[in-house]
């Protein structure tokens, strides 16, 4: 380094003393530069290497650019609502005035479902879901349809135990099950601005479990960027009622909206929901779990009476 080059020992004078004092003089006019270009090459490959971690990471799906949380697990919200401008997914489908929506948005709140009914709720997928599941990380139980992951396909829980389901599922809890589906309908209205009446319930409105096995078929890949109105079609709003909660049951798995330079997460608590219009405004995906199982529910509305479908019944 320069100051200890000055400092250095002086050799003794000999006939070529001249030349190097010339020679020396060169390399302390040189050695400001020399250190200079030093510390560019070394800011350089830094930063380079700054931009490959960082493209390295996005590649990994982590959390890319900047991360807004809009419901931290520990807060209780009486209820938050953001408003989006709507995309035009819309104008290609029907349109049901009153209903289809002209305001666009998100909504989070911990008032809807208590945490004992999330609780009982929770205690319905426990039970469907124990019958079966995913032989990867992602397990689904459809009331409406029977449909239930069991290895790496599904079965028709209602075709299967026949009259012996009511040995599984009580009365009481299909009672629960329409409760809470009417308490985030009559959110979702008022959120919106719509009647509560002009909505109904659509297929596919699920139970989901996932853990952090490794996926075996494509129904496993729950991680992935999506638009629900793409994906399913007759999506208006989608909703999530959460059943367990993140970092006490399971790690990793918080739901992501997403943004151009910033995303903005919602951490699940049990007895949360999330509630949002279907379309590309609301592109979103879930992180993959790391440790531990979480519950949900996915229930989701639609404008159009023809893609309506019923609660589901025992009997
Ligand atoms: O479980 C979640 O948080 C999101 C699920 C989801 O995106 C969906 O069912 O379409
Ligand atoms: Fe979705």
């Amino acid at each position: 380094m320069a100051p200890q080059r000055r400092g250095a020992p002086k050799a003794p004078e000999s006939s070529g003393a001249a030349e190097r004092r010339r020679q020396s003089s060169t390399k302390s006019i040189r050695a400001p530069q020399d250190v200079r270009k030093k510390w560019l090459r070394v800011a350089v490959l830094g930063s380079c290497t700054a931009l490959a971690a960082c493209l390295f990471w996005g590649s990994l799906g982590g959390d890319d650019g900047i991360t807004e949380v809009l419901a931290h697990r520990s807060e209780i919200l009486p209820g938050r609502f953001i408003e989006v401008p709507c995309s035009e997914d819309y104008d290609s489908h029907r349109r049901f005035e009153g209903c289809s929506p002209r305001k666009c948005g998100r909504g989070i709140s911990d008032a809807v479902i208590t945490r004992d009914e999330a609780r009982r709720i929770r205690s319905i997928a426990e039970k469907g879901l124990s019958l079966g599941g995913s032989d990867g990380g992602a397990s689904i139980l459809d009331l409406h349809s029977g449909a239930l992951s069991v290895g790496k396909h599904f079965v028709n829980l209602y075709r299967y135990f026949g009259d012996k389901i009511q040995t599984i599922f009580s009365e009481e809890d299909f009672q629960l099950y329409r409760d809470v589906r009417e308490k985030v309908q009559l959110a979702i209205a008022q959120a919106f601005g719509i009647s509560a009446s002009s909505l109904h319930l659509t297929k596919p409105t699920f139970f989901s479990r996932i853990n952090s096995t490794e996926a075996r078929t494509a129904h496993d890949e729950y991680w992935h960027a999506h638009v629900d109105k793409v994906t399913y079609g007759s999506f208006d709003y989608t909703s999530l009622l959460y059943l367990s909660d993140y970092l006490d049951d399971f790690g990793g798995g918080r739901f992501v909206f997403m943004e151009e330079g910033a995303n903005k997460t919602v951490e699940p608590r049990a007895g949360r929901v999330s509630f949002f219009t279907s379309g590309s405004e609301n592109l979103h995906r879930v992180e993959k779990v790391h440790w531990g199982t979480r519950y949900a529910i996915t229930i989701a509305f639609t404008c159009n009476p023809d893609h309506g479908i019923l609660d589901p019944t025992l009997t």
